[in-house]
């Protein structure tokens, strides 16, 4: 009774209310991507939502999601109008925001040079020293103190991407990623984290015309946030312009390499502003994306003690207690493979990817979709649905066994880093960080949690946000596992 074909597309959805529309059914507390998912429970695989002005197509099957990211990719390609992307990426000149243009098109060719995989391949060594710098710095753990999970991983994450993007010179050591004392860091990762806690829907872009009102000041804080990257971005630059040292090639970051084929055919004489727009993305999407998924493998480890135990069994095996684990190991780390697969599906980063929009009047599933309509590809649910995987919500990194299913995009059931043009340029990159650093850590210390709690104590609620998080904090103590002899820095 409830459902109502809406007169213009016939697409089916939820009746809504005069002017507001289906807004109440996602209010601030809403975690956005289950709503969705128990609403195409009602309404189907592909359904509409009207949020304010805004109209939204939902889908949440992997025949959809294939039609829009691989046989209509073109036509789907864009991304809608939002606040954000306005006010903190820019006006939307970079890549996660901007329009499939030329501009896109070089920013996405940029990106691919700077992480090609020979580009990755030079950085192991520096890779190494950060993740040993990490281990030294988890190493003065006293016994039995408690750590904050997301927290020290997202120090960890922050320091290897910041060393990535911005080199070494401008990084510092672990302990600036964690301290006060050093004010442009502090408040940069502060920042990346405001941005990746921002709320799913602000007012203003449901009703234009009540954007001056600034209700909740999303804008505000935006604006904020924005000035706050914008002038660290610049003193970075200017930093490396004023010191241009003999930094080795393993030690520049994205932003000195971009700097040094600034004038050359291939940087297509590119602004310091299209400079810090390109690092900007990077560090807003790439470090809270990495740190999470690996916040969410180490979870379900600590809820499944005994896939824990076969995982460094399967370390010790492979890499031994002798020395410890290089790049050149991963590729024989298959459970650990499997653990990291199972965990994408449960806890994708972006259960919603981004949205996207169509650029062109098309047809989906027999429904026609006006041009400039948002689309959001609920993975989560996709990734859940019972009809495609056999006891969807439990943690069984054993169904990855023998399971060619991949999750670089072929394969419309697991799509942690999307699809089609709009994949993610990051994921070679993040998925290697996740592997290099869940098998360091996990060879070098036992994690457990508090004395007295049960892995069934722990609470998994989710948060509201753009990407996943959970509501509380997860505590664990680390004892060493392996000799701390192992672990020297070597630059
Ligand atoms: C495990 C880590 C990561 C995950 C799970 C992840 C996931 C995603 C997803 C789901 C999207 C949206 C795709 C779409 O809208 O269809 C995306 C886009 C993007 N990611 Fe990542 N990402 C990760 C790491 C990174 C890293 C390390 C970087 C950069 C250093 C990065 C940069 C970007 C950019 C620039 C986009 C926008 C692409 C475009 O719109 O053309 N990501 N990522």
């Amino acid at each position: 009774k409830n459902v109502v074909l809406r007169k213009e597309t016939g697409i089916p959805g939820p009746r809504g209310w005069p002017v507001i529309g289906n807004l109440p059914l996602l209010n601030s507390e809403s975690i956005v991507h289950l709503t969705l998912m128990n609403l195409a429970q009602k309404f189907g695989p592909l359904y509409q939502l009207k949020l304010g002005m805004l109209k939204v197509l939902v889908i949440s099957t992997p025949d959809l999601a294939k039609e829009i990211l691989k046989n209509q990719d073109a036509s789907f390609a864009g991304r809608p109008f939002t606040l954000v992307g306005e006010l903190v990426f820019y006006q939307r000149q970079d890549i996660i925001f901007s329009q499939c243009d030329d501009h896109w098109r070089l920013m996405r060719k940029l990106s691919s040079k700077l992480m090609s995989s020979k580009a990755v391949q030079k950085q192991q060594v520096s890779r190494h020293d950060t993740m040993m710098t990490a281990v030294n710095s988890l190493l003065e753990c006293q016994q039995n103190q408690l750590i904050d999970l997301r927290e020290e991983l997202f120090d960890i994450i922050f320091y290897h991407m910041s060393k990535l993007l911005l080199g070494k010179r401008l990084t510092g050591g672990m302990s600036a990623a964690r301290s006060s004392e050093c004010n442009g860091r502090k408040n940069l990762s502060q920042l990346i984290r405001a941005v990746a806690s921002l709320p799913f829907l602000v007012l203003g872009e449901c009703f234009p015309f009540l954007r001056w009102l600034d209700v909740g000041g999303a804008e505000a804080t935006f604006v904020k946030v924005h000035r706050e990257f914008d002038s660290f971005l610049s003193d970075a630059i200017d930093a490396l312009r004023r010191e241009a040292t003999s930094d080795t090639p393993e030690d520049q970051g994205f932003m000195q390499t971009l700097l040094s084929i600034q004038h050359t055919e291939e940087g297509k004489n590119m602004t310091d502003l299209q400079i810090k727009v390109l690092i900007n993305d990077f560090l807003i999407g790439g470090i809270e994306t990495t740190a999470g998924s690996i916040f969410f493998v180490m979870a379900e480890l600590m809820r499944n003690p005994d896939v824990k135990e076969k995982l460094v069994k399967e370390l010790d095996e492979v890499v031994g207690r002798e020395r410890v684990v290089e790049e050149s190991d991963l590729i024989n780390l298959k459970y650990l493979k499997m653990v990291i697969k199972e965990t994408f599906r449960l806890h994708p980063s972006l259960p919603l990817l981004l949205p996207h929009e169509s650029t062109v009047p098309t047809t989906v599933g027999g429904y026609k979709i006006p041009k400039n309509m948002q689309v959001f590809i609920n993975v989560y649910a996709i990734q859940r649905s019972p009809e495609l995987w056999e006891s969807p919500n439990s943690f069984k990194p054993e169904r990855f066994a023998n399971n060619p299913i991949d999750m670089k995009g072929q394969d419309f059931c697991l799509l942690p880093f999307g699809a089609g043009r709009r994949q993610c340029p990051g994921m070679g990159i993040g998925a290697l960080m996740v592997e290099i650093t869940l098998a360091t850590l996990l060879q070098m210390f036992e994690f457990s949690l508090p004395a007295g709690m049960k892995p069934e104590d722990m609470d998994m609620t989710e948060k509201a946000g753009v990407a996943s998080s959970l509501v509380s904090p997860i505590l664990v103590s680390v004892t060493p596992r392996l000799s701390p002899k192992l672990c020297s820095v070597q630059t």
